[in-house]
């Protein structure tokens, strides 16, 4: 074992001696590269550190598995992100521990590295992610989610991300892909709801020309796009019936016809898909294909809620913040005590998302460098999660109180009403972007601008009769 820490060494070294291993420790890479030049005979198991004075752990790792391709090696460090568990695993390590860890455990890792001495599989370097694209978390359970990442990135299998929304799932996607063999090649996403059912065919897997009126040029579907690469289905569970009868026989076989062609196509795509809902529930219900569902769930890897990570808010707040510092060109505001208490008090129904909303919100509007408790303003309702039935009841009451004021033509009212509160929170959702907008809601552009149209028309008018607001 390696470890500048003389703790670590003496605790491990004990264990694993008391285990029936004959241990030999060091303190540094170099050390052991000593040993093994002068002659001693290759260990069973390696336990490395990664940051040490010297050659790290890593460096340790590649060129021991060069010369050693059998090697276990175990990587232990305090640095548990994805880019140093994913470069561990694909540097060949056969297990990867955060420090601190549980002595047991690391005896019973060992046991298990000895028994199976596997040969790991060759894999290409992935280029460095940008900072943005980095996942942020240092609670526990983020921290497992990483390692896990780092374990799957390397083995082809399916993968079912799970998770509320805005919670990250396309960003665990992504990482997948990067520390993935795949990395050069295209990651390719599709939001399964965003697209009419109508279109998700062609969209999945392309059209020929002439397949249809209006089919003019050939069409390449985003299954071709990933070929050698990961396809990344977002919202899988809002897939109509008849389009996941077809995945499930693509993924079976690995082959196609574009819509309307003859010829087969042939790919090799790795599918992630992603859900905020309860697939098992809708599988029971006969509502998503069971079968489809264990194709897709090989893997399953759960995001959990902000609220049950609260400790990753002020380190997700001071990104975003940096971020959007950078894109508007000022020095990156900050959230005082008092303001990162309330933000960690609250639920964040909306998740990462609501909270980098908000913070790029704040970049533009807080008045000072700090950002105190009255710029969040009544932003976070109390830490109250919002209930269907509250918005149920509240238009109840708005239809009660207008029909008794004698009213007529409610429907109309509401409906523009409606609109409004779903243009905004979509505008708000995707930074303005109408296009996105429109299809996240489901709608075409030309209806989103016409209904914007109309909203402009209406708030004037509003103004001048001065009617109230529902909610
Ligand atoms: N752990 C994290 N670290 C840093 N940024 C994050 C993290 N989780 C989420 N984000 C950011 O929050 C936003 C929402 O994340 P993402 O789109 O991956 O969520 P999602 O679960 O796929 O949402 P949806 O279900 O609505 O599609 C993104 O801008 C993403 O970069």
């Amino acid at each position: 074992m390696v470890d500048d820490d003389r703790a670590v060494r003496f605790v491990l070294a004990t264990a694993l001696r008391e285990a029936g291993h004959a241990v030999t420790a060091f303190d540094s890479a170099q050390a052991v590269q000593a040993a093994l030049d002068a002659g001693t005979r290759a260990p069973d198991l390696l336990f490395t550190d990664v940051r040490m004075p010297g050659d790290d752990g890593l460096v340790l790792l590649e060129r021991l598995k060069r010369a050693h391709p059998r090697l276990p090696v175990v990587v232990m460090s305090a640095y548990t992100d994805i880019s140093s568990t994913a470069g561990a695993f694909r540097g060949g390590a056969a297990e990867f521990l955060s420090k601190p860890f549980d002595i047991d455990e690391a005896v019973a890792l060992a046991g298990r590295a000895l028994a199976q001495r596997e040969q790991s599989p060759d894999t290409a370097v992935a280029p460095e992610p940008a900072e943005d694209d980095r996942l942020i978390g240092e609670t526990p359970a983020m921290q497992q989610l990483f390692r896990a990442i780092g374990r799957l990135a390397q083995a082809p299998l399916s993968v079912l991300v799970t998770g509320e929304t805005g919670t990250g799932k396309e960003l665990v996607a992504r990482a997948l892909h990067r520390e993935s063999p795949r990395a050069r090649k295209p990651f390719v996403a599709l939001n399964t709801a965003a697209i009419p059912a109508e279109l998700l065919e062609n969209e999945l897997f392309g059209h020929e020309a002439g397949a249809f009126t209006g089919a003019q040029k050939k069409h390449v579907g985003r299954f071709e796009q990933a070929d050698g690469g990961t396809l990344f289905l977002d919202e899988i569970g809002d897939m109509p019936a008849s389009l996941q009868t077809r995945l499930l026989r693509v993924l079976a076989e690995g082959e196609f016809f574009r819509v309307g062609g003859r010829e087969l196509i042939h790919v090799d795509v790795r599918v992630v898909a992603a859900t905020h809902q309860d697939l098992d529930a809708l599988a029971a219900e006969g509502r998503f294909r069971a079968d489809l569902l264990h194709r897709l769930d090989v893997v399953r890897l759960h995001l959990p809620p902000l609220r049950e990570r609260r400790d990753d808010v002020p380190r997700l707040a001071a990104r975003f913040l940096r971020a959007a510092a950078t894109r508007f060109d000022t020095a990156p505001k900050r959230f005082g005590k008092p303001a990162l208490e309330r933000l960690r008090a609250y639920d964040w129904p909306g998740n990462v998302r609501e909270l980098e909303n908000l913070c790029w919100r704040l970049s533009a509007l807080a008045p000072g460098d700090v950002i105190t408790p009255a710029d969040l303003g009544d932003a976070l309702d109390g830490g109250r999660r919002r209930e269907p039935g509250d918005w149920d009841a509240a238009l109840k009451a708005w239809a009660r109180d207008r029909l008794a004021a004698g009213d007529d033509g409610l429907h109309a009212e509401a409906r523009e009403r409606l609109d409004r509160v779903l243009l905004d929170a979509a505008l708000e959702h995707t930074g303005g972007r109408r296009t996105e907008a429109a299809a996240r809601l489901g709608l075409g552009r030309n209806t989103l601008t016409r209904k914007l149209g109309a909203r402009g028309k209406r708030t004037r008018r509003q103004g001048k009769d001065g009617s109230s607001s529902p909610t």
